[in-house]
């Protein structure tokens, strides 16, 4: 069974094993594990789009990858934000927020990195365009992103 979308979800940015940024050119915000697990057990493994607000920024837009990444064979399941926003810094330490709005594709492995880089570039062009639909603009103002931490 597929879980309902929208669902949010919001947790300190940890480390990963840096591979997003030094070898895919494409950072992703890392939840803690005790995130993962708390994820409802029908959110499938994949990747998705969504919006994204790290401590009281504006709210991005995102895209999400949740599962093992066959690619890399991780022995944990993670749960990785890269926000379409230029940051001048690092999060880590910092709250994410997301919210997840829709499903694009099943995780996969790839041949080569450069397949796989490929394959996270077309998820951000589609995201991009799927988050300007006014169904899915609205959710970016939803109240979970408004409240004080
Ligand atoms: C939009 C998106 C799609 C991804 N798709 C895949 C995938 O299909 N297969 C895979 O092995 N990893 C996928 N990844 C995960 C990358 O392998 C991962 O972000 C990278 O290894 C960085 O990990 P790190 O945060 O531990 O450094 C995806 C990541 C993003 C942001
Ligand atoms: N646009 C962005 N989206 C996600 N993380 C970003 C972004 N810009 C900078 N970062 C920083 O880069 C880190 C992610 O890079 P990455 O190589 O995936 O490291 P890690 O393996 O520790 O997650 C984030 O934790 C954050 O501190
Ligand atoms: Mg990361």
């Amino acid at each position: 069974m597929i879980h309902k979308l929208p669902i949010y979800v919001s947790g300190e940015i940890v480390r990963g094993f840096g591979r997003g940024s030094k070898e895919l050119g494409i950072p992703t915000a890392n939840f803690s594990l005790d995130v993962v697990k708390s994820l409802p057990e029908s959110l499938q493994t994949g990747v998705y789009y969504g919006w994204a607000k790290v401590n009281d920024s504006e709210v991005y837009k995102m895209v999400l990858s949740v599962g093992w990444n066959p690619f890399y064979n991780n022995k944990e399941k993670s749960l990785e934000t890269h926000i379409m926003h230029k940051f001048d810094c690092d999060l880590y330490g910092r709250t994410l927020r997301i919210c997840i709005v829709g499903y694009l594709r099943p995780e996969q492995n790839f041949k080569s990195l450069d397949d796989l880089i490929k394959a996270i570039k077309s998820d951000i062009e589609a995201a991009k365009t799927l988050l300007d639909e006014a169904e899915n603009q609205k959710l970016q103002h939803a109240p979970f992103f408004s409240t004080k931490h």
